[in-house]
């Protein structure tokens, strides 16, 4: 089986797919838009995709790129969750921090980071690179650069960190959803679902959850360019296949029509 996954080796997404598919061989891909088009034209079975971070909020990229397939390929669906560990770590050719006038990395980093990056190097230019494997890559080209990834990927390209902890929180986990052409299990305890609705008619959307007594644990939105409406993504707590979750779902469809993202 293939596994596709937001790359070159050594990146978080990398660590993702490694740790729930050992076995597997794994694909990468250059943006996380193209992983989510590797499923849709099933170059790959499976792939992990980075949502939510537990510092940084969502994966706005991931979940834009994800909608806009769905949108055009509905049979794509989250069928699992991984969560990993993100410790990231400073790499650079120069060995002396001051030196450093350009940090690389991947644009989801930057809020994990902030209030190091503020403290210690409050002067330099933070730079948005694909992923941060890629950012080491771009850094090494520069010899006043910096790159913030993890130690997997100072593995990849031998080097060593020239500070080893910069996230601003020690705990800070990634969650990446597996995507796939399959069916949404129905039996799994999380269900993601998306459905536009202008801003008045939130309430009702909601109300239409919480009455058949399912939890919400995630909830982000994205303006549709109109004024004001908005597409939703809400995951709540609860199998596809339960009573609850089903009258969420028809009561839900009665105020404005959802798509099932997944369940996991
Ligand atoms: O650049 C990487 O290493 C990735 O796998 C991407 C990504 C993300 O998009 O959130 C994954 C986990 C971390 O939160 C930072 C970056």
């Amino acid at each position: 089986m293939l596994v596709g996954y937001l790359g070159p080796l050594g990146t978080y997404s990398h660590a993702a797919a490694l740790q729930q598919y050992p076995e597997e061989e794994l694909k990468p891909y250059g943006t996380l838009e193209a992983v989510v088009e590797g499923v849709k034209n099933s170059e790959v079975e499976l792939a992990v995709l980075p949502v939510e971070n537990s510092t940084n909020g969502e994966v706005r990229a991931a979940l834009d790129a994800l909608i806009a397939e769905i949108g055009e390929c509905p049979e794509i669906k989250a069928v699992g969750e991984v969560r990993v560990r993100i410790a990231h770590q400073l790499f650079s050719r120069s060995s002396n921090v001051s030196q450093v006038e350009r940090i690389y990395s991947h644009p989801q980093v930057w809020g994990q980071a902030s209030h190091w990056l503020s403290s210690t190097l409050p002067g330099a230019k933070c730079i948005d690179c694909d992923s941060t494997s890629q950012a080491i890559e771009r850094a090494w080209e520069d010899k006043n650069g910096a790159a913030i990834a993890g130690s997997a990927a100072g593995s990849v390209y031998g080097i060593k960190p020239l500070i080893a902890n910069v996230s601003d929180r020690d705990e800070n986990t990634t969650r990446f959803l597996v995507l796939a052409k399959q069916p949404a299990p129905e039996n799994k305890q999380h269900t993601m679902v998306t459905f536009c609705a202008a801003q008045q008619d939130l309430c009702k959307t909601l109300e239409a959850l919480v009455s058949s007594g399912v939890q919400v644990t995630f909830l982000t939105s994205r303006p549709l360019g109109t004024h004001w409406t908005y597409r939703y993504i809400v995951e709540f707590a609860g199998a596809l296949a339960s009573e609850q979750v089903r009258e969420a779902l028809a009561k839900l469809n009665q105020v404005t029509p959802v798509t099932v993202i997944g369940a996991y």
